[in-house]
């Protein structure tokens, strides 16, 4: 199918500027009109100079460019380079649809997908993952293509220097902080040189992930067909499976179910919980819960959704210790102890810097809590007697730092954290009991 309009998605770096002009120099014979689509993440202050360079750069090749300034920001605790790709396709997205292009181009070439590859192994991807970049895909009602996927880079720059192209350099690429900058700075050179080849052979073990991947996918669909009900996984069915296909058709369900590829941790809590479980439940990503109940498992949403919540969600837990790393809004659901434990930005509250390093415990009896500044700290009994905290706001998890009491459900936040001098960021806590209903374990009506 031939776009109406095609739109090049144009950073202002090497490759897509010479993208750009190629695209223009491919284009304009057949009668199909160029959209230069630009955006400004307003992170850098060399950002509007880009900005204008890219306009320059269209004036010239008497492209229209479209450009949008990003308004949000990443929250603590976001990556930053996750939160940049989420919200410069979102923007692309917008600014395609306003041009009214159907096809989006971007320069990701080989050595991109190399590093793709490479970066989903070092996480432990699976076939999914190390599928990398895909060539062509549909995606918010626009086709997004990377045309030079299968080029290399040194054949781009030799474009651009043939056509005398003018490039901004991003000084950001020389952050060792983002993973892809310390892979192609530190790693990729010494890979080049001890195994010829080392990025063709990458990349086309990218294209073999993705083709097992899409069979894999396709086969999974027939299978779960067999296995589900509605939105449910039928377990009777599911455990009836091989058990390399039960971990398939599991993964498949819970990727379509969840909106999003399941952490490894749950798939294996799942596959060693699941067909024994009574009437259970097990947190997962986005604030969802999943819910097995006569023998069907479901995906809901988690009984409390306070407002502010932000990206990270761990799943977790046993009494009477577990360690955390908590770096920005959070919400830990914590089965043991039947609830959620909230963690949001805040003017007052326990200093984000003390959460990178912290655990929940059980009460082991004779800690102290402090109400106030200007009183003493006392045992968590006697606090809880004087303030009349009921026995049931009392049974989350404390929350413990360093070898200091952070903060303790029904009471709060102790004084001594709350006023610490401690700078940078502040995080509120709550403590969020289940519903009656969703605790793990809990006998069915028909006692299965
Ligand atoms: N700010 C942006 N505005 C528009 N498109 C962008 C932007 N950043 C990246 N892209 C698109 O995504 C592709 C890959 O992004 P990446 O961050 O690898 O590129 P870059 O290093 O900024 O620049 P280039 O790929 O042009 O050399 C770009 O080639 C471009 O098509």
């Amino acid at each position: 199918m031939r776009a109406h309009r095609v739109a090049v998605a144009v950073s202002g770096g090497r490759d897509s500027v010479a993208l750009l002009h190629a695209t223009v120099q491919a284009a304009r014979p057949l009668g199909v009109a160029v959209q230069a689509l630009h955006v400004h993440h307003g992170l850098m202050p060399q950002a509007d100079a880009w900005q204008a360079q890219v306009a320059a750069l269209c004036g010239q090749l008497e492209v229209p460019l479209l450009a949008e300034r990003l308004t949000t920001r990443p929250q603590p605790g976001d990556s930053i380079e996750a939160w940049a790709r989420r919200e410069r396709y979102a923007a692309l997205a917008r600014l395609a649809h306003e041009a009214g292009a159907d096809l989006v181009l971007l320069a990701h070439h080989r050595r991109d997908q190399a590093e793709t590859f490479l970066l989903q192994a070092l996480r432990g991807a699976g076939a999914a993952g190390l599928a990398a970049m895909p060539a062509r895909i549909e995606r918010h009602g626009l086709t997004w293509a990377r045309p030079w996927l299968d080029r290399p880079r040194e054949a781009i720059e030799a474009y651009g220097a043939l056509h005398g192209l003018p490039v901004v350099e991003d000084g950001s690429n020389q952050d060792p902080r983002f993973a892809r900058n310390r892979l192609r700075l530190q790693v990729m050179p010494g890979l080049n040189q001890a195994f010829a080849g080392a990025e063709a052979a990458l990349a086309a073990a990218a294209r073999r992930s993705a083709e097992a991947d899409a069979a894999l996918a396709e086969w999974a669909d027939e299978a779960l067909r067999a296995c589900s009900e509605g939105e449910a996984l039928l377990r009777e069915a599911w455990w009836g499976l091989s058990p390399a296909r039960r971990l398939i058709v599991l993964r498949h369900w819970l990727a379509l179910r969840l909106g999003q590829g399941a952490p490894q941790r749950l798939v294996d809590r799942l596959l060693a919980e699941w067909p024994q479980a009574v009437a259970a439940s097990w947190p997962a990503p986005g604030g969802q819960v999943l819910r097995h109940y006569r023998g069907r498992l479901r995906v809901d949403h988690a009984p409390t959704q306070p407002g502010g919540v932000g990206p990270a969600a761990h799943g977790l837990a046993s009494p009477p210790c577990w360690p955390l790393r908590i770096t920005g809004a959070a919400r830990v659901l914590v089965q043991a102890f039947g609830g959620e434990l909230v963690v949001e930005p805040a003017n007052e509250g326990v200093p984000l810097a003390w959460l990178a390093n912290c655990e929940l415990r059980s009460r082991s009896g004779g800690e102290q809590f402090q109400l106030a500044a200007d009183r003493p700290a006392r045992s968590l009994k006697k606090m809880f007697q004087q303030q009349a905290v009921p026995a049931w706001a009392r049974q989350g998890p404390l929350l413990w730092a360093a070898g200091r009491l952070l903060f303790v459900p029904g009471l709060g936040v102790d004084a001594r954290a709350l006023h610490a001098a401690e700078g940078g960021p502040r995080m509120r806590i709550d403590w969020v009991p289940f519903a009656a209903d969703c605790s793990i374990g809990e006998a069915s009506a028909d006692g299965r």
